[in-house]
């Protein structure tokens, strides 16, 4: 069970909960048997809870002691002191014994209570006859075995009964106000159920603080887990998840797990504990009814599986269907404006429909299949109490139990039943939660492609300290995406130089953009090596070789916050001067000049309150903010205008001086004076050169510049 392993580091809390547990269950399980008190002592006895009385007279003392076996009589002397007024009053020794004094003394009392109505009987001659020996104990006790013999089977619990009322009498004879007795015995249990009940909610508020508070934590904790994992992916992981996955996994599924953990330290450690507390008290109170608790555990067993078998398919695939509205919702709000230029809203209205409608719909089965639950448990509950009513009153009427410990049988039985039903709602909550655990946990243990060498083996130390531009080299690369059967790139050779411009052109899909993400090592090469300054990329940590790279996105990302949090990302502590050299360098000046915050002014999330142009400048700004030794532009400048393409250009020439500078891009004219230009076509490299190299030895590249520029600008002139 992948929830209680996440509850590992929480051993103490789990400790300190199965305690309180223990006392919330003694609290739970006591209360019962004092309600069967009240009854039967305090309302049906008048508060009289001992045969053998606090106090008695000398006649019945005498009586007693008469007619007890000598054993019980040494010791019935021993529990009665004599006082002045010539009674005899419990002591000290009585009152530990007092069990054992009630057994002995009942059928002495009631055979003293009741000898007036039997003829011929007079106890007084009876004993004046046994003081003077003319009457020996053993005939004594011969007859009251003889007298019981005759009551039955039910003997022992009409002797018990009628000792009590003989032990009213006595009271009554000794002038005791039996209504005082009767309501101090009330108001001592009262109060001690009031503490049982007080301490038991102070227990159980103890247990949920703690409960939500180690489920909080294992929540919080798998979060930062399947943050940082996530962080470490490469785009092939989150490609292969899908991000709208991972964040339902990041947020609903960790949410269920941590609901079900607080049930699980709450509800599944105390319905055991209860089930078998109550189980013990039952079988104390009457184990001739047990039969109908063990018939409602195994009618609630029945109707937990069944419920289990229709819900549970539907339980599991919940999740995936939380996945494709949260894909859908995610699509749809990041397409919007697509969305409205094509007029398609009643198409994804209906897409996101379809999505919902499947969610919801499970939700109402599993729902209402829950809702069934609820109504039958209530009525197992009911049928179990008129069951034991029924059972309990012919077992009253023949006197073989009393009316409170009928009710403390149905409060333990409804004790019983509610923890095997607490079992009974985990065992449906917890292979959800399991759903939910395995979800993370495949994010977990999923191994990143991309990963950093050994530390001993890492050679980041050759790179690092390095000024100027970094030599990268390509040597026989070819590439393929994850599982994909054709290569996107096959036997790329070409070195970008330090101090120079290498500009990669090609049709749409020809693999530019996979060149430069393979520098950045967001995929690993399928064949050959990539090395910068002679040290292949696989071989260095990624932070040191990112450290050597300022990379600008085809698609200019922005987080949200300012302009300056935004260029100065790689260090928040970026001087200021640092920050405007980017900005003027990224032709990004004028604008944020403009803006009457300048550079503070908000960004929102995704920058989207930038123009495309001003996104992308931002972009290439962070990117020459850092200490790079190579600039990797990939398809940077389409969104500038040719006037502010040339200027950047002309800027990155005088400013980059050392740097290597590799540019993709689909317009020539960006590209025109590059030191080399790569030409790629379908993943191939079918040319390498400047603009007049290539112009005279390349078809495709004459192609493209066929296509792009005017005669004038082919025989030499600058497009911008
Ligand atoms: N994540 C990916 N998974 C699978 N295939 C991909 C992935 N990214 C790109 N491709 C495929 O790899 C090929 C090259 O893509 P790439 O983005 O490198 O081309 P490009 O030359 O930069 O195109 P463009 O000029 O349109 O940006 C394309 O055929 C594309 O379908």
């Amino acid at each position: 069970m992948r929830i209680v392993r996440y509850l590992k580091n929480s051993k103490i809390a789990v400790a300190l909960i199965v305690c309180l547990l223990i006392v919330q269950a003694f609290t739970d399980l006591a209360l019962p048997n004092y309600t069967s008190q009240i009854v039967d002592v305090g309302i049906q006895q008048s508060g009289v809870e001992h045969a053998a009385t606090e106090e008695m007279t000398a006649r019945t003392h005498d009586l007693v002691a008469m007619m007890l076996p000598e054993g019980d009589e040494k010791t019935f002397e021993a529990a009665y002191d004599e006082t002045d007024q010539g009674t005899y009053k419990l002591n000290a020794q009585g009152e530990r014994e007092q069990a054992e004094l009630d057994r002995m003394v009942s059928l002495p009392l009631v055979a003293i209570h009741y000898s007036h109505q039997i003829p011929d009987l007079d106890l007084d001659q009876a004993l004046q006859a046994y003081q003077a020996g003319a009457v020996q104990k053993q005939q004594i006790l011969d007859m009251l075995d003889k007298a019981k013999e005759q009551m039955g089977d039910m003997g022992d619990s009409i002797v018990d009964q009628q000792a009590i009322a003989a032990a009213r009498a006595e009271y009554e004879q000794l002038g005791y106000n039996l209504s005082d007795m009767q309501m101090r015995y009330l108001v001592r249990i009262g109060l001690t159920m009031l503490g049982l009940a007080a301490l038991g909610m102070a227990v159980a508020i103890l247990v949920g603080f703690i409960a939500s508070r180690t489920a909080a934590k294992v929540g919080a904790t798998l979060r930062a887990k399947l943050f940082r994992q996530v962080v470490s992916f490469s785009d092939a992981e989150v490609q292969s998840f899908s991000a709208a996955s991972l964040i339902t996994r990041g947020t609903n599924d960790i949410q269920l797990v941590q609901m079900v953990t607080v049930m699980l330290l709450r509800m599944v450690l105390y319905a055991p504990i209860l089930a078998i507390g109550g189980i013990i008290m039952v079988s104390r109170t009457n184990l001739a009814m047990s039969w109908i608790i063990v018939l409602a555990v195994v009618v609630i067993g029945v109707l937990i599986v069944v419920l289990m078998k229709v819900a549970m398919p539907k339980f599991k695939i919940m999740q995936k269907l939380i996945d494709r509205v949260n894909l859908v919702s995610r699509e749809i709000l990041t397409g919007l404006p697509v969305i409205r230029a094509f007029d398609r809203q009643p198409f994804e209205e209906q897409r996101f429909d379809v999505a919902s409608t499947r969610l919801m719909k499970t939700q109402l089965f599993t729902n209402r299949v829950m809702t069934f639950m609820m109504p039958l448990m209530m009525l197992i509950m009911n049928g179990v109490s008129v069951l034991i009513v029924w059972v309990g009153g012919s077992y009253i009427d023949n006197g073989t139990i009393q009316t409170g410990d009928l009710i403390a049988f149905i409060t333990y039985a409804m004790v019983i039943i509610m923890g095997f039903l607490m079992i009974g709602m985990i065992s449906i909550m917890l292979p959800r939660a399991d759903v939910a655990a395995q979800r993370v946990d495949e994010v977990l243990s999923k191994q990143p492609t991309i990963c950093d060498p050994a530390p001993g083996k890492a050679r980041d130390a050759e790179l690092a300290g390095r000024t100027g531009g970094a030599r990268i080299v390509f040597d026989d690369v070819s590439f393929k995406y994850g599982d994909s059967a054709e290569c996107v790139l096959e036997n790329l050779d070409f070195a970008c130089e330090p101090g120079q411009t290498t500009a990669i052109i090609g049709s749409t899909g020809s693999g530019k953009s996979t060149v430069v993400k393979l520098i950045e090592r967001f995929y690993d090469v399928t064949c050959g090596s990539i090395t910068v300054d002679g040290v292949d990329v696989r071989d260095v940590s990624q932070e040191a070789l990112r450290a050597q790279l300022g990379y600008v996105p085809q698609k200019a990302f922005l987080f949200s916050g300012t302009i300056q949090s935004n260029i100065a990302y790689s260090d928040e502590g970026m001087p200021e001067e640092r920050v405007e050299l980017a900005a003027q360098v990224a032709q990004a000046a004028d604008f944020i000049a403009s803006k009457a915050e300048g550079l503070d002014a908000e960004v929102s999330q995704g920058g989207t309150n930038v123009s495309g142009g001003q996104r992308q400048r931002l972009a290439i700004a962070r990117a020459l903010a850092t200490e790079a030794r190579a600039y990797l532009f990939d398809d940077s400048f389409s969104a500038l205008d040719y006037k502010t393409d040339a200027a950047l250009r002309q800027e990155l020439h005088t400013r980059l001086g050392g740097k290597t500078v590799v540019i993709v891009a689909q317009r020539i004219s960006t590209i025109l004076h590059a030191d080399k230009i790569v030409v790629l076509d379908d993943g191939r490299i079918v040319g390498q050169g400047t603009h007049d190299e290539l112009m005279e030895g390349c078809e495709e590249y004459r192609e493209i510049a066929m296509s792009q520029l005017s005669a004038e600008e082919l025989n030499g002139g600058d497009a911008a």
